[in-house]
């Protein structure tokens, strides 16, 4: 039997007096592709958080590959690439100053993939040695998923990856999920609110509600399972639509 790749058990966090997760039992398995969804402010990005240890839970357990998170090997942290929501790059560098410091830091650094992704995404030698801080919110988005996916991680965790980016952007990095990633068999945890993205490429969801995953499961038997009944009993039931459903399960 697969053992899960990440493992939350009974996880609680709260800010004040609020809490935000709430017990969460969650597990993610091998070459899994979750799209987590919630409403603004359900507690995603403090539950991607706390699933890589940047974030401390007020109890519970989480482990990745088998490890405490809190206490990850060199080993296992070279395995794993995270996109936060907001930008964390250095400003102050340029995008190659960034990168050639984030490559002296991984033991594997797949050069060739980033220099592709550099030439297809527009980073032309002009914007290459402009400093982070001018660069625009949607460069900067495209500038932190190309650090991610340099070291070939085995788990990528995004949140909310496409928010700046535009609809030519959205798909050229769906493309390289897709092809570049998912198809090495990457296990991929992200969050968003573009659902039509995430119906081209989640095969799992996930839904966040009262801190705690309240529905999840492989969308396509998700939307075959889930139908509204219209008009007078007997008459034919309408699938929903992934949005349908997201206020259903989420309201
Ligand atoms: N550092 C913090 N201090 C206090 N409250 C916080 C902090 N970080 C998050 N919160 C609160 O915790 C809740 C969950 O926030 P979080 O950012 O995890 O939600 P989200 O689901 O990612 O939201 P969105 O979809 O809007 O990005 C919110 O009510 C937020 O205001």
């Amino acid at each position: 039997m697969n053992t899960p790749i990440v493992r939350l058990s009974s996880v609680r966090k709260q800010f004040g007096s609020t809490p935000v997760l709430n017990g969460l039992d969650w597990q993610v398995m091998p070459g899994q592709v979750i799209g987590l969804l919630g409403r603004n402010g359900a507690g995603k990005s403090t539950l991607l958080e706390c699933l890589l240890g940047l974030r401390e839970a007020d109890g519970g357990a989480v482990t990745i590959y088998g490890e405490d998170v809190n206490a990850l090997s060199d080993a296992t942290r070279a395995r794993i690439g995270y996109v936060p929501q907001k930008s964390d790059l250095f400003e102050w560098l340029t995008p190659r100053q960034m990168l050639d410091y984030f490559k002296a830091l991984y033991p594997r650094w797949n050069d060739a993939k980033v220099d592709a992704l550099l030439e297809r995404w527009g980073f032309d030698l002009p914007k290459l040695g402009r400093a982070i801080s001018k660069l625009s919110g949607g460069e900067q988005q495209r500038l932190a998923i190309i650090r991610a996916l340099g070291p070939d991680p085995e788990l990528l965790v995004l949140d909310e990856p496409v928010s700046a980016l535009d609809p030519v952007g959205r798909r050229e990095f769906l493309r390289e999920l897709i092809d570049g990633v998912i198809e090495r068999g990457t296990t991929v945890v992200f969050s968003t609110h573009i659902l039509s993205d995430l119906e081209r490429v989640a095969l799992d969801v996930a839904f966040l509600k009262d801190g705690r995953i309240a529905l999840q499961g492989q969308l396509d038997e998700l939307l075959e399972g889930a139908h509204r009944v219209v008009g007078a009993p007997g008459v034919r039931a309408e699938p929903l639509s992934l949005e349908d459903l997201f206020i259903e399960v989420t309201q």
